[in-house]
């Protein structure tokens, strides 16, 4: 557990709670508008949606469009260029393309791929966070999260950025209830088990009992088995892909200490909310299970790690 992701009980602005009371007032009509603005039952957002509306006091925005083929700026020289369609601000359709497809990768980097790591306490999942997060691995003590907390990370697939929400969550019962509220909208579920810890695994039915109940239908799962770099594993990789298939979920060893396999976990994760979100049909052909068994390390353990 690294003291920069340690997190006390989460602040008011980070609770899912606030999610859940944020409003939407929407509108039919401007009277509707202006009603909820008088009587005062407007929120704030449905506030400003009744001045858009022209109350109290609103006055529309001087008109914009230059006419037809003329300059908006009156100093500049008109265009030369003709639109053979004859409208104003026309591109040429390669042109018009490539800054659409600009547009949607910019959209793609904006949009938040919320990414949740699950599993017993003391399997890892701060470590893991930290060593893709930083490339570093703290020895040491090892203090157990308290609650939950996220780091953002931007990550680069087939030169498009994808924001990766990642959230780290405390492995320990006491804080199951906390932790059920987050996995609603996540798109991602990272489980870990600790290859050393035979219980760990053996609770991974339970965690997936949990996701089903709790996460989207189609929340992409991957399942680790960690801390792969320990000899004195008691859980062999068999296992851990025999019970992945069981639940078609992909599957990998990774090790936080030495940094097996923890940059494909993620890149896998990303590689595939990316394609859900893109709508193209190519994209959509990647398989997150077919990438883990292409990109996956399996590296010789080293000697008894003393973590
Ligand atoms: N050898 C080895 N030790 C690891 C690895 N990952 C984590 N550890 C150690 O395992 C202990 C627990 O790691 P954490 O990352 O804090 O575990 P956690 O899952 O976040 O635990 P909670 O916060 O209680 O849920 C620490 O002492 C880490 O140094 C790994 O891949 N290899």
């Amino acid at each position: 557990m690294d003291p920069q992701y340690y997190n006390d009980p989460l602040p008011d602005h980070m609770s899912m709670a606030s999610d859940d009371s944020m409003i939407d007032d929407v509108f039919e009509s401007a009277e509707d508008a202006q009603r909820a603005y008088q009587d005062g039952t407007a929120s704030a957002s449905g506030a400003l949606g009744a001045h858009l509306y022209g109350y109290p006091g609103y006055q529309p925005p001087p008109l914009q469009h230059a006419p037809h083929n003329q300059p908006s700026d009156p100093n500049k020289a008109p265009n030369l260029n003709p639109s053979p369609t004859g409208y104003r601000d026309y591109q040429a359709p390669a042109d018009v393309l490539s800054q659409y497809d600009r547009q949607r990768e910019e959209e793609l980097e904006l949009i938040v791929h919320k990414t949740i790591l699950l599993g017993d306490s003391g399997v890892g999942k701060t470590s893991l966070l930290v060593q893709f997060d930083t490339g570093k691995f703290n020895t040491g003590t090892f203090s157990a999260t308290v609650g939950i907390g996220f780091t953002n990370k931007l990550v680069t697939v087939d030169s498009v950025k994808v924001k990766l929400q990642i959230w780290d969550t405390a492995g320990q019962e006491r804080f199951r209830s906390v932790t059920h509220a987050y996995y609603r909208d996540a798109h991602a579920l990272l489980l870990l088990y600790d290859v050393t810890n035979k219980t760990s695994f053996d609770n991974i039915r339970a965690w997936l009992g949990e996701i089903r109940e709790y996460a989207q239908d189609d929340v992409v799962i991957m399942l680790l088995g960690n801390k792969a770099d320990c000899s004195e594993r008691v859980v062999r990789r068999e296992d851990g892909e025999r019970l992945a298939r069981e639940y078609s979920v992909a599957f990998m060893e990774t090790s936080a200490k030495t940094g097996l396999n923890v940059e494909v976990a993620f890149m896998a994760v990303a590689r595939e909310l990316k394609s859900r979100k893109s709508g193209n049909p190519d994209d959509n052909r990647f398989n997150v299970r077919d990438f883990v068994r292409e990109h996956q390390a399996q590296r010789p353990s080293c000697p008894p790690c003393s973590t």
